[in-house]
């Protein structure tokens, strides 16, 4: 598979860099960035994943939240994929939390969206094999991953169903029930039509009912989130995982809001969560 790079900087001695592709998948062209440590060259390194939120691309993370810093410390490889499909070619809708920019990481089984949103499909299974044919160095036998808001519920979702391949997880301010709150329901009725079981196995608190892994899930979350109470509810999935046995570390941080300032602050406690548990 042909990989354009778009751009690439320096940084903390390693190398940011961004490229495009075509998805066979998704039938568009997807821009993705990878910031690849100084330690992978020569070594192998572990691979974690970050997905945005709504409104993102692969440029959030790494404009604003400082990762490499860390990320070079630990010797990670963090990638950093688009929030969903995109292009003239590719329905899109007016509102912010639907449409381009708010794929919600999952198959859209509803038109207009069916052509082009498989953003789980895409996050799993396409694009880890670009990395492992064009990133060498990436060590596609660690792997981790986290996100935020969206992306910390689609980084969930992808941990509890792929425990095997997402040795680790952890998420800043996620949606964890959506078919219960205003943005879940809004974009499955879009995208997977009237509420029905293929709803369940797109919600992280459905799904910690039938299956739990191994990981510790570290969630972070301030306080004064604005999406807190009508989005984010945490009491919904923190007692699920309680009552299902999954190990879960979520933190509630006083007067932080749902911005990567806050991200930001924490990041390096996530990214050094992610390198113990994959031995980087
Ligand atoms: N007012 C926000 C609503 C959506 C929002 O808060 N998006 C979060 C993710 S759910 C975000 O990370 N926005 C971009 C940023 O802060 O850089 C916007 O339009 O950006």
């Amino acid at each position: 598979m042909t990989l354009t790079q778009v751009s690439s900087w320096q940084s903390f001695g390693g190398t940011l860099s961004v490229h495009d592709h075509e998805s066979a998948l998704q039938n568009c062209t997807m821009r993705f960035a990878v910031y690849t440590p100084p330690q992978a060259d020569p070594e192998k390194v572990p691979v974690l994943w970050y997905l945005s939120g709504l409104t993102c691309s692969w440029a959030n993370v790494m404009e604003k939240s400082g990762l490499q810093r860390a990320a070079s410390q630990h010797g990670i490889m963090i990638i950093a994929p688009d929030t969903s499909p995109r292009g003239e070619d590719v329905a899109d809708d007016d509102a912010y939390d639907l449409g381009q920019g708010a794929g919600f990481y999952l198959t859209a089984t509803q038109e207009p969206w069916a052509k082009h949103y498989k953003m789980d499909q895409y996050i799993a299974d396409e694009l880890p094999k670009v990395i492992a044919e064009h990133f060498p160095a990436a060590d596609m036998s660690r792997q981790g991953i986290f996100g935020h808001s969206m992306g910390g519920h689609g980084a969930i979702t992808l941990h509890l169903k792929h425990p095997d391949m997402y040795k680790s997880c952890s998420a800043f301010s996620p949606i964890t029930s959506p078919c219960q709150v205003p943005w879940g329901q809004k974009a499955f009725t879009a995208y997977l039509g009237d509420a029905s079981v293929a709803w369940e196995q797109y919600d992280a608190t459905e799904l910690v009912k039938e299956r739990q892994t191994k990981a510790t899930i570290l969630v972070d979350t301030g306080t004064a989130d604005t999406f807190l109470e009508r989005e984010l509810k945490p009491e919904i999935f923190t007692e699920a995982c309680r009552k299902h046995g999954q190990r879960l570390d979520y933190n509630m941080r006083d007067g932080y809001g749902h911005d990567y300032y806050f991200i930001a602050s924490y990041m390096d406690e996530h990214i050094a969560h992610h390198a113990r548990a994959l031995e980087a």
